[in-house]
């Protein structure tokens, strides 16, 4: 699905991205951890094709940087939810036209949208747990809200990859936890896309993840099974903090000693 070899990532004269090695195989479903200023938007951003690598080999869905055609070409099959990327709608799109613009590669709706793409978005709707606000403006929804329906609207194209950054930024504690509740029900679909979530908060590794990809400085600093990855032990020289872990529900929580 993805392999980066020594990557690299310069600007202004500073490797957001070092040497970065990483794959993620079919079947996988990866936490990307940093804190604050780690790379991991950037890394992001690289794998969607905004970014392109300094130094190291890039491929992603089988397209290799630098080799295949890129762009549009590549993100038809990956669903971004980002912040930095955040796309403008018109004030009165309601949820449903914003999800159903998802089919198309426009922001608008231009097309026509045929009525499998109707029933689709109704369904991805009602998956994300917010049909009963289909007919609600955008701007009138929670931000919590609002995230599932960018969830939705990430998935109306069937990608092979969604990635999530940071979806739980600025949600009270029940709207993180019905955006997790919404996540984990992605990954255990039927074929589901390869989820790459990005956050800071150990607390959001959902038993649905398989591998971890620590992120530090730019550097990987470990990556692999959830399971082997978190341990007091890693986490503690993770964040230069010694800290006891607690597992509840299969989430890892995390105590400063
Ligand atoms: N265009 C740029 N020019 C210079 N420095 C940049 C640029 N883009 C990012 N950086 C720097 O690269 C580092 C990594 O940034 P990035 O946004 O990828 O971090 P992050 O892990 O996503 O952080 P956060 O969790 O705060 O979102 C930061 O120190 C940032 O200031």
């Amino acid at each position: 699905m993805i392999k980066l070899e020594h990557v690299g990532l310069l600007r202004q004269g500073t490797w957001i991205l070092d040497d970065i090695n990483w794959q993620v195989k079919p079947g996988e479903q990866w936490v990307v951890l940093g804190l604050n200023g780690a790379g991991k938007t950037a890394l992001l951003h690289m794998l969607s094709a905004f970014h392109f690598p300094v130094t190291g080999e890039v491929t992603v869905l089988g397209r290799r940087f630098g080799k295949d055609p890129l762009g549009e070409a590549l993100r038809q099959d990956i669903g971004l939810v980002s912040q930095t990327l955040k796309q403008r709608f018109y004030v009165e799109d309601t949820a449903y036209q914003i999800v159903l613009s998802g089919g198309f590669s426009s922001i608008g709706l231009y097309e026509t949208p045929t009525d499998q793409m109707r029933q689709k978005a109704k369904q991805l709707l009602r998956d994300v747990g917010i049909f009963h606000y289909a007919d609600q403006a955008y701007e009138k929804l929670s931000q919590g809200e609002k995230q599932r329906v960018m969830i939705a609207r990430s998935l109306m194209r069937n990608p092979k990859l969604l990635i999530l950054d940071e979806p739980t930024t600025g949600l009270d504690f029940v709207a993180k936890e019905q955006l997790l509740e919404t996540v984990e029900s992605i990954m255990k679909k039927d074929n589901p896309p390869t989820v790459l979530y990005v956050t800071h908060h150990v607390d959001e590794i959902l038993p649905g993840f398989t591998h971890v990809l620590m992120l530090k400085d730019g550097k990987v600093f470990q990556s692999g099974e959830r399971q082997v990855l978190l341990t007091e032990k890693s986490l503690s020289a993770f964040f230069q903090l010694p800290l006891d872990m607690m597992w509840q529900h299969e989430r890892p929580y995390l105590f400063k000693k």
